[in-house]
């Protein structure tokens, strides 16, 4: 038989039907929903008089919309677009019958930090969602893929997408990474890498040592941010990490049926010598810190560096950088640790698990944020607020003058009351940095949960590292 990678290996598996133009059909093993892209979906199902085909295979979860604020149980903290998307959710998890994890339950989350917590994502599963950042799942070695509304309304009725194959793209994180480098900072690395272009029409597999040392919380940060760099999924094979992250789940498999599962999950590795149509490697010692400085995630530099100049850049990039220094309020030679900041949130599904609120407390204890800093820890989901209060997280944060906030999107995007004014510039841990990402004028340097600790410290970016040796 030949070679084949990890992600050729889970496409076959799920192929129903293969067109004679290559288009085929495949099987979804997971449906993860929320309140944005699933209305028209629901309504598109009731106009033809349809039920959910799977819906035990079909899980919401009200994430985008919902405040974080305590009082969130009013409705009045709500806008009234929120108020009806979500209002919409509960009534069609109850319609169709699916699972639902609503706003009053403890497991609630950010869809993509709850469908791993509760086990329903496991390794050689196809995930969809209609939602970019599915491609978190593929820390699980699952094809993950976002998909759009009539997509959502389409595997709802059948529990089958329609898809090309993509190409195998195979991304290398050689060695250790060094003291004060996170996953966070391999993922911007890729992506300065490769730029946001650079994994369009591919599947990554994410291997080599560095990702190998990485927890699970790790990879799922790794995975999370395929997408920014332009991929279709990010992959990275299962191990003795992910069994043991998935074991014991509440929809994990139990007993002999665990153990035929594990079998299973042994097989799913790359082949030696299968074909990979673009490879990229990095040296996971070369790895700094990093912080972006513009307006696109590939708009990237180490902590230590200055602010580039248009004229570091060629071609449609000139315009491009130029524009993002002006909304950015940036000028180049600015070293990027002198830069100012107004507020710092610590959440989302690309840094909201408790791995990621350990990090940020491990910089925080014992100190405080500096006067005048607006900063917010929003962990990713009811149960990693539930940890991170018995862990004594919580109360670091507190001490340190953080709000501790409920779970959700929160200020990931501006769907909800978390939001930046014009102007006002943000150290978050999240994925996107684009213009009025979050909020109208805002201005967003994305970097790790403990480089965003260490900016509230100071009320300037600032290399983490300064901060951990004073801590040794
Ligand atoms: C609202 C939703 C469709 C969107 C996405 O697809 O990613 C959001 O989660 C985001 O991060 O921009
Ligand atoms: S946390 Fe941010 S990136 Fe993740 S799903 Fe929510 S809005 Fe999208």
């Amino acid at each position: 038989m030949t070679a084949r990678t990890l992600y050729d290996k889970i496409w076959d598996d799920h192929v129903v039907h293969q067109a004679d133009d290559g288009t085929c059909l495949l099987y979804i093993d997971r449906h993860l929903v929320h309140e944005v892209t699933s209305p028209q979906a629901f309504e598109g199902l009731r106009m033809s008089n349809r039920k959910v085909r799977a819906p035990e295979k079909t899980i919401a979860v009200p994430d985008h919309n919902v405040p974080t604020t305590l009082d969130r149980a009013n409705a009045a903290t709500m806008t009234e677009d929120s108020r009806i998307q979500v209002a919409a959710l509960d009534q069609n998890a109850r319609d169709f019958g699916i699972n639902y994890y609503p706003v009053s339950d403890v497991r609630q989350g950010i869809v993509h930090i709850v469908g791993p917590e509760q086990g329903w994502t496991l390794p050689g599963m196809t995930v969809v969602c209609g939602d970019s950042h599915t491609a978190t799942h593929g820390a699980f070695g699952a094809l993950a893929h976002g998909i759009g509304t009539s997509e959502v309304e389409h595997v709802l009725a059948t529990q089958t997408l329609i898809q090309r194959k993509g190409k195998n793209m195979k991304v290398e994180i050689t060695g250790s990474l060094r003291p004060g480098v996170t996953a966070k900072d391999i993922t911007m690395a890729v992506i300065g890498e490769t730029g946001t272009g650079g994994g369009t029409g591919y599947v990554i597999e994410y291997c080599g040592q560095a990702i190998r040392e990485l927890s699970m919380e790790g990879r799922m940060t790794v995975c999370n941010m395929a997408i920014e760099g332009g991929a279709r999924a990010g992959l990275i094979a299962p191990d003795e990490k992910t069994f043991a992250y998935c074991m014991g789940r509440p929809h994990a498999p139990k007993g002999a049926a665990w153990e035929a599962a594990v079998a299973y999950w042994k097989t799913l590795f790359t082949d030696e010598g299968a074909h990979f149509d673009k490879v990229v490697t990095i040296k996971g010692e070369d790895i700094a810190p990093l912080v972006t400085w513009g307006t696109s995630p590939e708009d990237v530099l180490p902590i230590t560096a200055v602010v580039p100049s248009p004229s570091d850049f060629t071609g449609g990039k000139v315009e491009a950088v130029q524009r993002a220094l002006d909304y950015m309020g940036l000028v180049p030679g600015q070293k990027l640790s002198d830069i100012k900041i107004d507020t710092v949130f610590i959440g989302s599904c690309t840094n909201g698990r408790i791995e990621d609120l350990r990090a940020a407390a491990a910089i925080l204890k014992g100190k405080k944020k500096k006067d005048g800093i607006r900063a917010m820890v929003v962990p990713g989901s009811g149960l990693v607020r539930a940890q991170a209060e018995e862990e004594g997280l919580a109360q670091i944060f507190i001490d340190a003058g953080f709000e501790w906030r409920l779970a959700g999107c929160s200020m990931c995007l501006a769907m909800n009351p978390d939001q930046l004014a014009p102007g006002e510039r943000c150290a978050a841990t999240s994925n996107r940095n684009f213009e009025g990402r979050q909020g109208r004028g805002g201005r967003t340097h994305l970097l790790s949960p403990g480089m965003a600790a260490a900016a509230a410290i100071t009320g300037h970016l600032t290399d983490v590292r300064e901060l951990m040796a004073e801590t040794v």
